[in-house]
């Protein structure tokens, strides 16, 4: 593995908020720099060494994440700082398949350690752990906090929220209170000219607008859960064959029931702002990839294939099954979805087909697309 480390975090004890790039043990230079492109890309990220498919090329914990709210009224509980999942791996089966008494085995795989969850004292809000109810109150949640455990729903912050929420039906692919946590961190920093400086790279000088055009099109999507996360821990169990196949088609099962019950709302889902993801452009054709293996926000940048000093380091904002789709499809999506027409090295490479769309993608193409 090679890679940077990059983590954003909010120093009580200094000047406001940090966002560390540290090499890991195995390298001497980060494996990335942003560089300005040019018109219509803007900037990009690319790669100052060789990288090997599967290394991570950098690891950030997000400026700020927030759970969509109507993830949140469904039942799907989260750290309210870092979206890591509230409930055990059990419980969570239980709730979304309806099966009350639905058991799964390995309980000791089961990720969840409730002796670590807390709240805020003074609004209930839930946390994986006191670090991360600290972190969120010296970043934002002093300001944020509604300090009362009963709702008052003509707050301004509840009525935002509501308002939010009756926009945009699930699923949702921003949160507006993520702005609302930018605001706040700005404005509970020590020295809030550079934490403004840290969200400016976004901000267009148009107000609201601009900054739910910061979401939309930054925003990085978060799900976290944690029958998924008992099911890695279980395969990686060493059991006797005949074991693993009653364990394996248990699995399958408990599956096949979640999506009858609840079709793919499987995770917990958010969205989060990244200092470094951010900056990476989309390709049909991409060769990295997000991934989120702790179960939470932070975020592990891996290359899908080998990348040489100065390639651009691109991302799918698509679903991986829209990247075989028409490039008129595929660029259809993207307009529609994130604004721009794209002008990634395979969309480039098929400018002269024919802007056809098959019976099938227009089907798709009436779905509800997106999700970077
Ligand atoms: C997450 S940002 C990526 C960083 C961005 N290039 C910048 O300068 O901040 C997403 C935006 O980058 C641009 N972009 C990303 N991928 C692109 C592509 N394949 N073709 C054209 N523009 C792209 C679009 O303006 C899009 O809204």
């Amino acid at each position: 593995m090679v890679g940077a480390c990059v983590s954003g975090f909010w120093d009580a004890y200094s000047s406001g908020f940090i966002i560390e790039i540290s090499d890991d043990s195995t390298m001497n230079h980060p494996a990335v720099e942003v560089h300005f492109i040019g018109e219509p890309k803007g900037k990009g990220l690319f790669a100052v060494k060789h990288l090997k498919a599967g290394d991570v090329i950098f690891e950030e914990s997000p400026l700020v994440c927030c759970q969509f709210a109507w993830n949140a009224v469904y039942g799907y509980l989260a750290c309210d700082f870092c979206m890591r999942p509230l409930e055990g791996a059990e419980e969570n089966v239980r709730r979304l398949t309806g099966k009350k008494d639905l058991v799964l085995p390995y309980p000791h795989c089961c990720p969840t350690n409730r002796e670590s969850h807390t709240q805020c004292p003074l609004c209930g809000v839930q946390y994986c752990s006191s670090i991360c109810r600290d972190k969120a109150w010296s970043q934002y949640h002093r300001t944020l906090c509604l300090k009362s455990h009963s709702r008052d729903l003509n707050h301004p912050l509840e009525q935002l929220n509501e308002a939010w929420k009756y926009m945009h039906f699930p699923p949702e692919t921003a949160s507006v209170m993520i702005l609302a946590r930018v605001i706040a961190t700005v404005q509970q920093a020590d020295d809030p000219a550079s934490a403004l400086h840290l969200f400016m790279q976004w901000l267009l000088p148009d107000g609201f607008q601009s900054l739910v055009a910061l979401v939309g099109m930054n925003g990085q999507g978060v799900g976290t859960s944690p029958f998924s996360e008992w099911v890695k821990k279980v395969s990686e169990l060493q059991l006797p064959m005949d074991e693993k196949q009653q364990l394996d088609s248990f699995i399958d099962k408990v599956y096949e029931d979640l999506n009858e019950a609840v079709g793919g709302f499987l995770n917990s889902e958010g969205s989060a702002l990244y200092a470094l993801q951010s900056a990476c452009n989309h390709s049909c054709d991409p060769n990295a990839t997000p991934t989120f293996p702790y179960s939470n926000s932070q975020l592990v940048m891996c290359a899908v294939r080998d990348i040489a000093p100065g390639d651009e380091i691109l991302i799918s904002y698509l679903e991986e099954c829209v990247l075989e789709r028409s490039r008129h499809s595929r660029q259809k999506i993207l307009r529609e979805n994130y604004l721009f027409t794209c002008h990634c090295p395979k969309c480039e490479a098929q400018a002269g087909d024919l802007d056809m769309t098959s019976e099938d993608e227009s089907d798709y193409e009436d779905e509800d697309e997106g999700g970077q």
